[in-house]
């Protein structure tokens, strides 16, 4: 088993530069497939286990994929195949993004259903409420969604009950091909939806109003490839923003865009953190002692879910007590057990935490629960007295790529280790 071990106490200083994001990338790489004619080239891809798997749903479904240089060519020009199996829909939720793009090509389209995971239970009803008002019949049975349209997709209203960022994302992929116009009302605004509408677009699509609320689209016959430039993670840039804060240090986070970062650069700003935009990112300041805050995450332009275990460390270090409410997933806070095993004090009250920033973490063993949590426990690492030691890596490298190195190279005390490597390495201490 690999862990990551930190040992609390250095300042970090530098500069870090941000991947191309893993929630822009994801919907791209599935819009890839709309293109009958054509390559699409889709640039600085972060080279994430989530962009293997959906990579690998893609082949699956008969598109040609390269992957070399941060580069993914996508040639789907053949014949696709209409079934996302489970093997890969286990691994990855967001492979339930290419049923959209299936059901406007092929009219038929049969994936596994994804399930809940770790953060809550994760319907996908809005996505299917979309699909069936473009005239699909959806049947969902034996651990499937199957959807089927007879010709082509009629262009439909539809409104969202919650501006679900997946549901947007495949309503509007599937729309592209659709006959007539499609309106999405109440739709996701995130920077990731306007990416997509950006990529869609210069494949041909008619797409107007990605990042307002509304969202029409006019149904065109055929798209073809195109090239795109993936725009940078705002929540990897966001993480090692904490990480500069935390550790009272001072980072460039190059490449990240303060525009996608507005609720996160307002609130670290309320806790005393100094954020100076530079010509080719954020400047990130930590002071000597942090402010307590409440946060609620929402919706973007809102506080994003995706930083509110990272935001969790952050305020395990203010002085003061903290809330954060959590709005958008009903059980995105796993995490609290493994802080608490470092020392941390904090109290779940339904839907909030309370956080006391008093009390001195400690290092412990811990087990990230998801991606961000494992982000969020290597942060308080950082600060923790003693060593802290992070297992089930698999979620960490989902969303981040080379986190340690990047983390070293700012000058934290921290290593990747493989755990036979690290029990050979004891015992030889003891034999010699
Ligand atoms: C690959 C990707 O881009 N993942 C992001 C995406 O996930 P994802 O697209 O899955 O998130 P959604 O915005 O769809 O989900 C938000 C909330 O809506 C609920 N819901 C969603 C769809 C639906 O049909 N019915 C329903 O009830 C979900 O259970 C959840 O409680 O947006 C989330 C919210 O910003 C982020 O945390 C994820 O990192
Ligand atoms: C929850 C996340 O991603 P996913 O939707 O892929 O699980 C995330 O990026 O924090």
């Amino acid at each position: 088993m690999e862990k990551i071990i930190v040992r609390g106490g250095r300042k970090l200083n530098g500069t870090v530069k941000v991947e191309g994001a893993k929630n822009a990338v994801l919907p791209v790489i599935a819009a890839s497939l709309l293109a009958s004619n054509g390559k699409s080239f889709i640039n600085e891809v972060p080279t994430l286990s989530d962009v293997y798997t959906i990579n690998e749903v893609l082949r699956y479904l008969n598109a040609e994929v390269t992957f070399e240089n941060n580069q993914i060519v996508v040639d789907a020009s053949r014949e696709l195949k209409t079934e996302a199996p489970f093997e890969y829909v286990r691994k990855m939720r967001a492979s339930v993004l290419v049923m959209g793009s299936l059901l406007a090509r092929n009219g038929h389209a049969r994936v596994a259903l994804p399930g809940g995971c770790a953060i809550g239970s994760r319907p996908i009803d809005q996505h299917l409420k979309g699909f069936e008002a473009m005239g699909a019949i959806v049947k969902v049975g034996n651990g499937y969604i199957d959807a089927e349209v007879k010709g082509r997709l009629r262009g439909a209203k539809v409104y969202m009950d919650f501006p679900s960022v997946g549901a947007t994302e495949n309503i509007m992929m599937a729309a592209t091909l659709a006959e007539g116009t499609t309106i999405i009302e109440n739709c996701a605004k995130e920077p990731e939806i306007v990416d997509l509408a950006n990529f869609l677009n210069a494949m041909g699509a008619k797409v107007r109003g990605a990042g307002t609320g509304t969202i029409r689209i006019e149904g065109v016959t055929e798209l073809h490839g195109a090239h795109h430039s993936i725009i940078p993670d705002r929540i990897e840039a966001g993480t090692f923003m904490v990480a500069a804060a935390i550790t009272g240090g001072n980072v460039l986070v190059q490449g990240a865009v303060p525009e996608h970062l507005s609720s996160l650069i307002a609130k670290m700003e309320e806790m005393g953190v100094t954020i100076i935009e530079e010509k080719d990112g954020l400047r990130v300041i930590g002071p000597e002692k942090l402010k307590a805050i409440d946060i609620k995450t929402m919706p973007h332009p809102g506080f994003p879910t995706d930083m509110q275990s990272q935001m969790m460390a952050l305020l395990l270090r203010a002085q003061g007590t903290s809330m954060i409410t959590e709005t958008v997933f009903e059980n995105r806070f796993m995490h609290v057990e493994e802080f608490r095993r470092m020392n941390g004090d904090i109290k779940i009250e339904g839907r909030s935490v309370i956080i006391n920033g008093e009390s001195q973490l400690q290092g412990a063993e811990v087990a990230a629960t998801d991606l961000r949590a494992a982000a969020a426990l290597i942060l308080s690492g950082l600060v923790a007295e003693g060593y802290t030691r992070v297992t089930e890596l698999k979620h960490l490298d989902r969303g981040y790529v080379n986190f340690h190195q990047k983390l070293s190279a700012l000058g934290a005390d921290i290593e990747r280790i493989n755990e036979i490597t690290e029990s050979l390495v004891e015992e030889a201490n003891v034999n010699f």
